[in-house]
């Protein structure tokens, strides 16, 4: 079977050699022939040099690959998709043909990429996770829609992609750009665990005054049970690590962190939807705080000289309360998700989306095994939501910064505890007679229940 590869950055050289390790025969192109280059040597070094194909440009790889073909695209997100996508279809790609955008694109323009090249060949998107090690040894892959192309593809991705439990991490889990939506989503849900493992360590390094090689010893003890993940095996190993002097390799880190757009995509389409996501916003927020936070205070402020002894934390609370917020992360992901596929009639289906989540990805975690089966139980954890509650209050009285751990003890909070609505709905309709609703379905206004002399003015 051909395949073909436009894009060969990290992931895409990395995808490249998992696919000719399958047994794919590869056609590739990178507008920098270096990339090219590089991937060959590795080839051959693996031995599987006959399997790929390097190409000088797209009329040469439309070319080589036999109808019908299947083009992968793994080039930034942005107007280079389409630029390689036009370049396609002169090159000679036809209405049999497919090619498949793998990176982080937006699902918008996914959706309207493929009413745009509907008459030119199947346009299809894929969210692939992983990062360098996923896409070599076996990623996440969350494809969506119903090209024919599909058929021919599909039974090698569930090759190359990861498996958990003997199935594979590649699925087919909606219609339209939902497979994009998805990875979104996924990143969104990447991001509120970063953070909220960022503030664990906070809690532990400034809060108890512990080393980071102490925290890291911490994360390892939580790894040994169901709370084992990838995001939480790398932090524990990334806080062990230390200089050839002894400098913990943290410390030496500025604070400003990046974000390639995912993450804000994710919170923009939850307050478009009206689908409430606050650690998913809260670990956005935190992103852009450390770029703009440039306080005299914040510069002058190192580890070492804001670390206290002052918070009293137990840590089988603190662990029940990382396990019901890292859970609770998931639940407005999932949540997310199922509200933008009922708005756009996707068909998503969440069992499947759990699968790709199960392995090569990068928020795969042992406890999805709990959440594959419904999220409900989350909500009844009584032992663990008392512990958010404490733990989240010990923080903020510690004065230092903890942005999705108290998001998401306000998200629990809300689901569980009566609502405060009632008031802010007599308020709108008190100042701009936007209309209330009584408890037995009535909708009218204040003045209707009762008498109002004179308004406040
Ligand atoms: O699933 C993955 O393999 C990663 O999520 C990958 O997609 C990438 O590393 C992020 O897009 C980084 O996103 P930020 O730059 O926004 O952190």
């Amino acid at each position: 079977m051909q395949v073909a590869l436009v894009g060969l950055g990290v992931m895409g050289k990395n995808l490249a050699l998992n696919l000719i390790e399958k047994g794919l025969t590869l056609v590739a192109y990178d507008k920098n022939p270096d990339a090219g280059a590089e991937l060959l040597s590795c080839a051959k070094a693996l031995g599987l040099a006959d399997r790929l194909h390097i190409v000088s440009d797209l009329n040469d790889m439309v070319r080589r690959l036999e109808p019908p073909r299947s083009i992968l695209l793994l080039v930034p997100a942005g107007e280079l998709v389409d630029k390689v996508c036009t370049e396609l279809a002169e090159a000679g790609v036809d209405c049999d043909d497919i090619i498949v955008d793998c990176g982080n694109s937006n699902y918008k323009d996914g959706i309207s990429r493929k009413l745009k090249y509907q008459n030119k060949f199947e346009f299809a998107t894929m969210g692939i996770s992983g990062g360098a090690e996923g896409a070599r040894h076996g990623p996440a892959m969350m494809a969506s829609g119903s090209e024919g192309g599909w058929e021919r593809v599909e039974p090698w991705f569930e090759k190359v992609a990861a498996s958990y439990k003997g199935e594979s991490c590649f699925a087919r889990v909606g219609q339209s750009a939902s497979g994009h939506f998805v990875k979104m989503v996924h990143n969104g849900i990447e991001y509120a665990l970063m953070q909220l493992i960022a503030e664990m360590y906070q809690l532990l390094r400034l809060g108890t005054n512990r080393s980071p090689k102490e925290v890291a010893d911490i994360f390892n003890e939580w790894s040994e049970g169901t709370l084992n993940s990838y995001l939480l095996s790398i932090s524990s190993h990334i806080l062990s690590l230390e200089t050839t002097e002894g400098e913990p390799l943290v410390d030496l880190i500025d604070n400003k962190v990046g974000a390639k757009g995912t993450g804000l995509w994710t919170a923009q389409n939850a307050l478009e939807l009206g689908i409430a996501v606050p650690s998913l916003v809260a670990a956005v927020q935190a992103r852009h705080l450390t770029n703009t936070c440039d306080t005299h205070a914040a510069k002058e402020m190192t580890y070492a000289a804001k670390a206290t002894d002052t918070v009293d934390l137990d840590l089988a609370e603190l662990k029940d309360a990382f396990t019901l917020a890292s859970l609770l992360a998931y639940r407005q992901g999932l949540a997310l998700i199922k509200g933008a596929s009922r708005a756009h009639q996707w068909k998503v289906d969440l069992s499947k989306t759990l699968q790709t989540w199960r392995a090569g990805c990068i928020i795969r975690a042992d406890y999805l095994d709990n959440v594959a089966e419904g999220v409900e139980f989350i909500d009844s954890m009584q032992r663990e939501s008392a512990a958010l509650r404490k733990v989240t209050g010990a923080a903020v009285a510690s004065g230092l910064a903890f942005p999705v751990l108290t998001a998401t003890q306000t998200y629990i909070a809300t689901l569980t505890t009566p609502s405060n609505g009632h008031l802010v709905q007599a308020q709108r309709d008190y100042f701009g007679e936007h209309g209330i609703k009584t408890h037995s379905g009535e909708i009218c206004h204040l003045t209707d229940l009762v008498e109002i002399d004179e308004k406040v003015r």
